[in-house]
């Protein structure tokens, strides 16, 4: 359903991107067991922008997304989301960002199964003490197209529609940015083009910025741009790619492992 344009998601500053990098390294394990999962990389996330991160299995996709989240901690180089550095930040602090600024879909939807559809949705609101925006809420079930599952317990939903009680709880909150981790990888190719749908439509339609990690070509030309990550580094990017443009620098990737 088209949304109404009136009801925008409001509360962010409108200069400056929605996210942001800069030279942020992510190290595992010292001695033999170092990996630098993140060389440097600096990038940046634009409010009101659909951005995929794609690259090879090991190329620091999630743990650059996790960085970025405040799920994980840097090693070198900052990450902000706005202008706040996370690494300053209290584990209380970044508690607080990520319930009030971030919202997050996970690729196994994670949703819990004694509440119904509605009261997963509005879950991390009440975890926050806040009574959700009765119209916000509305356009948001509208636009994923829940409205007459709202009191189905997660069980008695397809994957399809659990993905989407999953991208209206990221949604309900306006937050400045969501991350949804490889969002389509447990749904078949219809859910998962409905999801991407809605995304697409929450970045058009209502303002919110979306940074996607994917292994699906696909899947990434849907978003405004997309970011190839290899070894930790940021190598490439395309704007409003074409399937096809995105599959032949996957493609790059794959023959530069056979010879390198
Ligand atoms: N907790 C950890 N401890 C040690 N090494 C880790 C840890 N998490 C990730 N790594 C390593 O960091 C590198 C990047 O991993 P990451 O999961 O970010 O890659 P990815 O691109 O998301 O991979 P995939 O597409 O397979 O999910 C890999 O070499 C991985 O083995």
């Amino acid at each position: 359903m088209p949304m109404q344009a009136a009801v925008s998601a409001p509360g962010r500053s409108p200069a400056g991107p929605a996210a942001r990098a800069e030279g942020l390294s992510k190290i595992y394990g010292a001695g033999e067991t170092r990996v630098v999962a993140l060389d440097s990389v600096s990038v940046e996330f634009a409010r009101g922008r659909f951005t995929a991160i794609m690259g090879p299995s090991g190329s620091g996709k999630s743990t650059l997304m996790h960085c970025m989240a405040g799920l994980d901690t840097v090693s070198a180089g900052s990450a902000r989301i706005g202008e706040r550095e996370l690494s300053g930040l209290t584990d209380r602090q970044l508690t607080r960002l990520r319930r009030d600024s971030v919202g997050f879909v996970f690729q196994s939807f994670h949703l819990l199964p004694t509440l119904t559809a509605l009261e997963n949705i509005t879950l991390p609101l009440a975890l926050a003490g806040r009574r959700p925006d009765e119209r916000w809420l509305e356009t948001v079930v509208a636009t994923v197209g829940l409205s007459a599952r709202l009191r189905h317990r997660p069980a008695q939903l397809s994957g399809g529609q659990q993905q989407r009680v999953a991208v209206a709880r990221a949604l309900v909150s306006r937050p400045e940015i969501v991350f949804a981790d490889e969002p389509t990888g447990n749904l078949d190719s219809r859910s998962g083009s409905e999801i991407l749908g809605f995304l697409r439509e929450s970045v058009r339609e209502l303002g919110h910025t979306v940074v996607m990690v994917t292994h699906d070509p696909v899947a990434a030309a849907r978003a405004d741009r997309v970011v190839f990550l290899a070894d930790g580094r940021i190598t490439d990017e395309l704007h409003a790619p074409a399937p096809e443009d995105v599959l032949e620098r996957m493609r790059r990737f794959d023959a530069g492992a056979r010879t390198g």
